[in-house]
């Protein structure tokens, strides 16, 4: 399979935050999931996605999650990748300059969200962040929630505009533009989550951008080398048990959680019963009995994702 990408075939994995009552950042479980995350081959971190809740953070929680996040990343050779969501260019733009005045390079691009962006205002996002910081790395996040899917042919224009683009985060994509993806846009690493990963490594080189697999580090780090392999066999038959652990969180969290975080940081909790479930207001995490719950329903289907990694 040819690989034209401008960005290494991996493993993508977002980092939760942990808040105490008061909305602050608890430093030490923080690093501490950092370092387990590395530990177990998780090396393509990044903070600030949704998980992350990068929608809710103001500019003082930004800086010091960052100065935090980049330290720890850094002590186990990590490159870190920070994530840059807000409506407000300008605070993006000023976001990415504080960050790269600490030494980072790679980011996580999504679109401002208040209302979705016409061609030319894309263009002119993309111009005020990768072509203004030609020696950083952008992925960029490709979710509804910013009000506008970008296509197969969006990405081949702002690839061939734009060098420093170099990969893309897919939350959501059918069967035909997977093949799109890899056809029009090849110079992109296109990260696909559990569901998808198993089609898309079939078809071209796919990245593994890890969830609910991220329970068990050594079998999400299996699967993704089994998409690597093409061994269809092995795809299938974890992906289906990927995607009976999805019912059973959802089951187990219900209806009224809806941000990424608040499955998440079950899968944090997985690895450190200190991590706390809750989210930044207004948002609201999963409860500890929601949490009880998962771990069971594992322990009583899939106990192998319950096994030391
Ligand atoms: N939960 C991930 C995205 C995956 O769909 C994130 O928070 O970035």
């Amino acid at each position: 399979m040819t690989d034209h990408a401008r960005s290494p075939r991996t493993v993508l994995a977002a980092c939760c935050v942990p808040w105490d009552d008061t909305g602050a950042l608890v430093e030490p479980l923080f690093r501490d999931s950092i370092a387990g995350l590395a530990a177990h081959g998780l090396r393509d971190l990044y903070v600030f996605g949704t998980a992350g809740e990068g929608y809710a953070v103001d500019e003082p929680r930004f800086d010091h999650v960052v100065d935090v996040f980049a330290d720890e990343a850094r002590r186990h050779g990590v490159d870190p990748m920070v994530g840059l969501i807000s409506l407000s260019l300008p605070a993006v733009i000023g976001r990415i300059e504080r960050c790269a005045a600490r030494g980072i390079r790679s980011f996580q691009l999504s679109l401002p969200s208040w209302g979705a962006l016409n061609d030319a205002e894309l263009a002119t996002f993309f111009a005020e962040t990768c072509g203004r910081f030609p020696e950083a790395a952008f992925l960029h996040y490709n979710l509804g929630r910013s009000g506008r899917m970008l296509t197969p042919d969006d990405y081949a224009t702002l690839a061939a505009e734009h060098p420093n683009l170099v990969a893309v985060k897919h939350t959501r994509a059918d069967y035909a533009t997977v093949h799109r993806l890899f056809a029009r846009a090849p110079q992109l690493r296109h990260f696909f989550t559990e569901a998808m990963y198993s089609y898309a490594s079939l078809v071209g080189p796919a990245g593994f951008l890890v969830s609910i697999a991220s329970v068990h580090p050594r079998l999400a780090r299996e699967y993704f080398e089994a998409g690597v392999a093409r061994d269809t066999d092995a795809l299938m038959a974890t992906c289906a048990e990927l995607l009976d652990l999805s019912a059973a969180l959802r089951r187990a969290v219900g209806p009224g959680p809806h941000m990424d975080g608040a499955f998440d940081k079950v899968f944090a909790r997985m690895h450190d019963p200190r991590f706390p479930l809750a989210l930044l207001p207004p948002y609201q995490g999963a409860s500890d009995d929601a949490y009880e719950a998962f771990r069971g329903a594992l322990r009583a289907h899939h106990p192998r994702w319950l096994e030391p990694s």
